[in-house]
């Protein structure tokens, strides 16, 4: 039976207030897209750009360990400097894990709506979990079509009681493997930098990780809506698990061979592989080399899907701000430091809008030469 919510505030009220999220509507029955979903023109994905260049050719992890490793880690800053995101295979963590962690966020979001939605802000019963839908709902002109859970981590004791019992032992596997794995790439980035900084320093820049499952059903017309608007992240780095149906685009923000300049290329799911991405701290840190890429979802009609990012984020209280090697190298400072806690304050306070969250820290470099 087809929905009946008489006005805007019953639907809102349905999907994101009582926590029913978008697959609570779906599964009443949905024979077109409700209005509050209905992007503007410009935020449309119309176009299923599948280009598939040399540049995005997975990367063989293990080599960074052999003979190989120099021509691995070129590979891995040249995709930070150019696109900011990568695939990588050869990374260490089981398929099987992969295989389990994708079918524990179908577990997860294939609850009944109200098991789910004991994990709604100001009402879960864990301070390390919250159930959600959209982005920020309340400040969106249109929503995203996504249900998402997330889980902060604290402490291996703090996951396992905390986290839902239908992804927590997967999902603290998933991220053990991870961490190793985006210690090693970030070490890589930062050494191109010519900059060694302390293990302590480097752990304190990802001294924060988040596992989220993010669900996006199936959609009755996909080019009316998004699954995730145009945004890039906000912490260092971003390792995402995603599943075959495809639908991640990023915006090529430096000219790729081939002149692609402000066009969306698909980042296609390759069986085994983990996406990476950079995000604005590192961005940040680089004083704008490595670039924080504007990504965003399409929904489909076909398949839910679903994908299980990683974010690893510095600590609340790190001081984040380009690198002062770097700087002295660049002869100026594109970003201000920022304490990180205020940094994610405006991220969270704000609807996706392109790399706009960059703006919090970046200083305006008038040209005054010439
Ligand atoms: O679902 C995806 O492939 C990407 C999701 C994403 O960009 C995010 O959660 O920040
Ligand atoms: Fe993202």
């Amino acid at each position: 039976m087809a929905p009946s919510f008489e006005d805007g505030n019953s639907l809102f009220n349905f999907v994101v207030r009582d926590g029913n999220g978008v697959k609570g509507m779906v599964d009443l029955g949905l024979s077109k897209v409700p209005e509050q979903y209905i992007q503007p023109p410009h935020e449309r994905i119309v176009k299923l750009n599948a280009i598939y260049a040399d540049e995005l050719s997975p990367i063989d992890l293990s080599k960074l360990d052999g003979p190989d490793h120099d021509q691995v880690a070129d590979a891995i800053v040249n995709a930070a400097e150019v696109l900011g995101f990568f695939q990588v295979v050869n990374h260490g963590m089981p398929v099987e894990l992969l295989e389990s962690l994708k079918n524990a966020a179908h577990d997860f979001f294939g609850q009944a709506p109200e098991k789910k939605a004991a994990y709604r802000k100001g009402v879960s019963p864990s301070p390390y979990v919250k159930y959600g839908t959209s982005f920020v709902p309340e400040k969106e002109k249109a929503l995203e079509w996504k249900d998402y859970v997330s889980m902060v981590y604290s402490s291996d004791v703090d996951a396992l009681t905390y986290w839902p019992n239908e992804c927590k032992e997967v999902a603290l596997e998933y991220l053990k493997f991870s961490m190793d794995m985006v210690k090693k790439i970030l070490k890589v980035l930062i050494a191109k930098l010519g900059v060694t900084l302390e293990d302590s320093k480097i752990d304190a820049l990802i001294g924060l990780r988040m596992v989220n499952m993010n669900f996006y059903p199936t959609c009755p017309d996909p080019e009316l809506t998004v699954g995730v608007g145009r945004h890039s992240d906000m912490g260092t780095l971003t390792v995402l698990l995603q599943d075959g149906i495809g639908g991640l685009y990023v915006k090529v923000e430096e000219d790729m061979d081939a002149g692609r300049k402000g066009e969306w290329i698909e980042i296609s799911p390759v069986p085994g592989a983990l996406v990476i991405n950079i995000g604005d701290t590192l961005q940040i840190l680089s004083n704008g080399r490595y670039k924080s890429a504007e990504h965003r979802v399409r929904t489909t009609s076909t398949k839910s899907r679903v994908s299980v990012p990683i974010f690893t984020i510095p600590k609340q209280t790190e001081r984040i701000g380009p690198l002062p090697e770097v700087v002295k190298n660049d002869g100026v400072a594109r970003y201000r430091e920022v304490v990180f806690e205020d940094y994610m304050t405006n991220f969270f306070g704000n609807a996706h809008a392109g790399k706009k969250s960059l703006e919090y820290a970046q200083i305006i470099i008038s040209s005054t030469s010439t």
